[in-house]
């Protein structure tokens, strides 16, 4: 595994040199959190933990990284001896990956020495930002594919190689069935899955010729793709025919077509037509163009008959929306054992945050089991009914709820104790899973991709007065 430590912005380094001239014994309290979803959407998939426990579980500095930075002649001797011997031992406690999360909802909380948890802040960033925006964009993707397969199709089109791997994790994450991304499939264990390119077709004399050698080598399960010269004309009948003879050699054929270019509903229906009427119901039919979740939706409305589809540069780039701005913030000092709430306060009242140290609660309806609410509360609270609350949103003008008859459960665990990891982290395809019970539990307006509906995210009426009080003595 690479040590990824000096993947950093420099005032990290710059800032915890200054920590360690002033205290090696204050503790921070950091949390991750979004404001703003991409595609306007009302919730992410949180994704990228088992990277970040990783990462920071390898957290060192090797000789050369020292070497460098004292090239910098900005840092004290002190402070690269400390990094010298840095060893990470923090505390972290996360929201499980494949969770859908809501806007100011605490996704991590690093917790212990101030020096390491600025220090990682970058990279912590780095890993959950990338990695919830694809699972993210692949919950709209699969969303709109109502069931039907979706395979990550992005590597080359990723903005490098680990957009790549780590994208086609989170598209997985998402709701992807595979990927066509070997290494990821490997690293990863997710089925790997794919049909063949326009260079094998173009590669032999004619289409014929191509589809029955690649036939002979996969006789069980051949994928043809149906474009190069002409759908309905070649490419489709060209298929037929090497399927009827196939079935005349005695396989039991269960293959398919893949359409990558024109007007994919109109070519799907003819193309479904011109199967059944050969007797090849059996043929499944893949598309794949720059599909994304709008034009999803849209062929799956106009009834075209398509069952998988295979999604690259729109879902790895997150192309409609390609910023996830997860922030890393202070909550929370602790000096000489005593915790000292902090706060932002910004001219952009949107930009406040909430201070302490705190747990988010997903509050189910206990007659239908249907999550109806978050809320955000300190640490030390026990939600009872009936609960006072006021909406997260600091840009939010209505004022306090009660809650009444609910079940909450808090969505946070604590992954690491004194750096090291405490809790099994679950397989990719156990997350997906968790992921697809999580979003089963939420309305179906908050779900929808156009316009869905707000979630409701409140804060207890405890912290809600914590932030009060705070903001005032910084107004002073
Ligand atoms: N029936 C349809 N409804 C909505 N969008 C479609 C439909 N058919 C195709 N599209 C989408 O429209 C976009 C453009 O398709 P088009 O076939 O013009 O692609 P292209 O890239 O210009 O063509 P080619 O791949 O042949 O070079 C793609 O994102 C494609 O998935
Ligand atoms: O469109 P995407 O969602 O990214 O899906 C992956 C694309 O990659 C391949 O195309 P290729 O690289 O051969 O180029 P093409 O776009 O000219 O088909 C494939 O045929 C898809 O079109
Ligand atoms: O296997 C495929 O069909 C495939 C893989 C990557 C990109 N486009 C298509």
């Amino acid at each position: 595994m690479r040590n990824l430590a000096m993947l950093t912005d420099l005032y990290e380094f710059t800032m915890s040199n200054g920590y360690d001239a002033v205290s090696q014994d204050k503790q921070g309290v950091f949390d991750v959190f979004f404001r703003k979803i991409p595609d306007n959407g009302s919730f992410i998939i949180n994704a990228g933990l088992q990277q970040v426990v990783n990462a920071v579980q390898d957290f060192h500095f090797n000789d050369d990284d020292l070497t460098y930075l004292q090239s910098l002649a900005i840092f004290s001797d002190d402070f690269i001896d400390y990094l010298r011997n840095f060893h990470f031992d923090c505390q972290i406690t996360a929201i499980p990956e494949g969770t859908p999360v809501f806007p100011r909802e605490p996704i991590m909380s690093v917790r212990g020495p101030l020096i390491q948890t600025q220090l990682i802040e970058t990279l912590v960033l780095n890993m959950l930002n990338h990695q919830s925006l694809i699972a993210t964009k692949a919950r709209r993707i699969t969303f709109a594919a109502q069931n039907k397969p979706v395979m990550e199709f992005g590597a080359r089109r990723a903005q490098g190689p680990d957009s790549a791997i780590y994208g086609a994790r989170a598209a997985v994450i998402g709701g992807c069935a595979s990927t066509s991304n070997v290494f990821a499939a490997k690293e990863f264990a997710i089925p790997a899955a794919g049909t063949m390119a326009h260079a094998w077709v173009e590669s032999f004399p004619n289409e014929l010729i191509a589809f029955q050698k690649w036939a002979e080598i996969y006789p069980d399960n051949a994928s043809f793709l149906v474009d190069t010269y002409d759908v309905l004309q070649s490419g489709v009948p060209n298929a037929i025919t090497v399927f009827q003879q196939l079935q005349q050699a005695g396989y039991n054929v269960q293959g398919g077509i893949r359409i990558d270019s024109g007007d994919i509903a109109q070519l799907t229906k003819q193309a479904r037509q011109m199967l059944d009427d050969a007797g090849l119901q059996q043929i499944k039919i893949t598309v794949s163009n720059a599909l994304d979740e709008q034009v999803i939706q849209s062929l799956l409305q106009e009834g075209a008959p398509i069952d998988s589809f295979g999604v690259g540069e729109k879902l790895i780039t997150s192309a409609s929306s390609p910023v996830l701005s997860g922030v890393y913030k202070l909550a929370a000092i602790i000096d000489d054992g005593q915790l000292i709430p902090k706060i932002k306060v910004s001219a952009n009242r949107d930009k406040l945050t909430l201070p302490g140290v705190k747990k988010t609660y997903r509050l189910y309806n206990s007659k239908t089991k249907k999550a109806f609410a978050d809320v955000i509360a300190l640490n030390e609270e026990n939600l009872q009914a009936p609960l006072q609350v006021i909406d997260s949103n600091p840009l939010s003008t209505t004022s306090q709820t009660t809650l009444n008859d609910f079940e909450a459960v808090a969505l946070s665990q604590i992954v690491m104790e004194q750096g090291q990891s405490v809790t099994e982290l679950p397989e990719v395809l156990q997350i997906q899973s968790y992921c697809k019970t999580k979003l089963a539990e939420l309305p179906t307006a908050t779900l929808r991709i156009v316009n869905p509906d707000a979630y409701p995210v409140y804060i207890t009426q405890k912290l809600a007065d914590l932030q009060n009080k705070l903001i005032k003595q910084h107004l002073q």
